[in-house]
């Protein structure tokens, strides 16, 4: 199972190498104002899915949202570290 470490190290190494297909390299190309509205749009949907869909499509939505995020700190040049001293 994927877990929050393995999935940054995934995107980082298909960001770096730029792999053909991947929807990650796509949307850093697209840039941080895409990105950002892709954080908003799943943070929304992740607030109706909890109040109103129940718990296993709310999971799918947080999961999305913690995607978009590991994609903006990609974008952004912030590490695991960057994120955990915060916390
Ligand atoms: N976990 C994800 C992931 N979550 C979300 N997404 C992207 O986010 C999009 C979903 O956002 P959309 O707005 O299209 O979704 P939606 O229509 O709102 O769907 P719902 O929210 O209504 O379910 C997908 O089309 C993907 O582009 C993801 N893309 C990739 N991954 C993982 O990232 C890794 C690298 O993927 P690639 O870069 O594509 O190789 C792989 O392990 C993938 O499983």
């Amino acid at each position: 199972m994927k877990t929050f470490e393995s999935l940054f190290e995934e995107l980082n190494a298909k960001a770096a190498a730029k792999t053909p297909g991947s929807l990650t390299v796509q949307e850093l190309e697209k840039g941080t104002h895409f990105i950002g509205k892709k954080i908003v749009e799943e943070a929304g949907e992740t607030w109706i899915a909890a109040e109103y869909e129940g718990a296993e499509r709310t999971a799918e939505e947080m999961s999305q949202l913690i995607y978009h995020l590991q994609v903006m700190m990609i974008d952004r040049g912030l590490t695991l570290d960057d994120i955990y001293k915060n916390l």
